[in-house]
């Protein structure tokens, strides 16, 4: 299915702009980096993102998954290889210049005002507004409509949409904020952890409308820790680790158990396994590293540290025969 959505003729929002070859992926990193002075958050990393396709990032804390959303949402600059969107290098200095690409980002916080109504957090910050000159008013009427048919089109059905969004459950707003990028036209979802903190019930209902926005058309990148969820909706698979790439593969390579695995540590827990069901005491490796001043600065401070202990086993055993250790006889 493709998108065939578009906002309204008086629409604040930007519509994305296709560039460049039709045919190229809509999304490319080609060696990509990223430094912060001697701290290598990323390095290496290749990655491509196709229209109509889940693309799951996953990996472990400090892997380097928010450092390349970040990349790719135009809040960092890359220190290192090409970024490409529609096969053309692009030089995002600003989310905004992202976006008007039609790379949108949903973070977890869904930057969204709690005590506003549903419809009112669609459109939050591309109000609709009528009238001339400094005068305008906003489009109530319309924003309502709009926003009901739109979660309406991706099969939300909220109860009330002028009650505040905080009535709603975390996977019912995570749903309206994937709504409200789709509705502006994205092209490229990026959906940051969208099911880290929901229950089983509501992750479920988020995994529906991540493949509601892949049927859309739309590319969409989908961080998450689980690789239950991932392998529920991903058509592709990158596992990040130490801010390199471990693994990239699509579905038809890989089992639920393989992901799990990569997730789990992969070889560094077959090693691991190996150890212990041999049953043996862990291996003991030799000094190697050590160098040779160390060592005797290493023996220096044994020797100190027995010469204290003996000392305060020597005043001891004089304190417990009344001194006869330390003093002479009085004969
Ligand atoms: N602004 C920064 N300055 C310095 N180091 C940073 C900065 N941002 C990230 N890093 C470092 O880069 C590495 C990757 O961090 P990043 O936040 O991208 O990982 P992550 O996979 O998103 O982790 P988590 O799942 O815990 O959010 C970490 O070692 C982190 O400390």
């Amino acid at each position: 299915m493709t998108k065939t959505t578009k906002p309204e003729t008086g629409v604040a929002a930007p519509a994305p702009r296709r560039h460049g070859d039709s045919s190229a992926p809509v999304l490319q990193l080609k060696g990509v980096g990223k430094s912060f002075g001697n701290i290598k958050a990323l390095s290496g990393i290749d990655l491509k993102v196709s229209s109509g396709e889940v693309t799951c990032i996953l990996g472990d804390n400090g892997a380097g998954k928010s450092t390349l959303i970040k990349i790719i949402a135009g809040l960092h600059a890359p220190t290192a290889g090409e970024y490409m969107v529609d096969g053309e290098p692009v030089h995002f200095s600003s989310p905004r210049e992202a976006l008007d690409r039609g790379i949108a980002t949903v973070y977890q916080d869904l930057a969204m005002v709690s005590l506003m109504p549903v419809w009112r957090n669609f459109f939050l910050g591309s109000e609709l507004r009528t009238g001339f000159g400094p005068v305008k008013m906003l489009e109530v009427d319309k924003m309502r409509r709009i926003a009901d048919e739109e979660l309406k089109k991706m099969g939300i059905d909220l109860p009330d949409i002028d009650a505040p969004i905080s009535n709603l459950s975390g996977g019912q707003k995570q749903v309206v904020a994937i709504a409200r990028a789709v509705y502006f036209g994205a092209r490229v979802l990026i959906l940051d952890e969208p099911t880290a903190a929901l229950g089983v019930k509501q992750s479920g209902v988020v995994l529906k409308y991540i493949n509601a926005a892949r049927e859309a058309g739309l590319g969409v990148i989908f961080i998450t820790h689980n690789p239950h969820h991932a392998f529920m909706v991903g058509d592709h698979f990158a596992v990040l680790k130490l801010g390199q790439m471990e693994l990239d593969a699509p579905r038809s390579e890989l089992s639920l158990d393989d992901l799990t695995h990569h997730m789990a540590g992969g070889a560094e827990l077959d090693a691991l396994e190996h150890e212990l069901t041999r049953g043996g005491t862990p291996e003991v490796h030799p000094l190697h590293d050590v160098s040779a001043k160390e060592l005797k600065g290493v023996g220096a401070a044994i020797q100190a540290a027995d010469a204290v202990s003996e000392e305060g086993a020597e005043s001891a055993s004089a304190e417990a025969s009344g001194g006869a250790a330390t003093k002479p006889s009085a004969d």
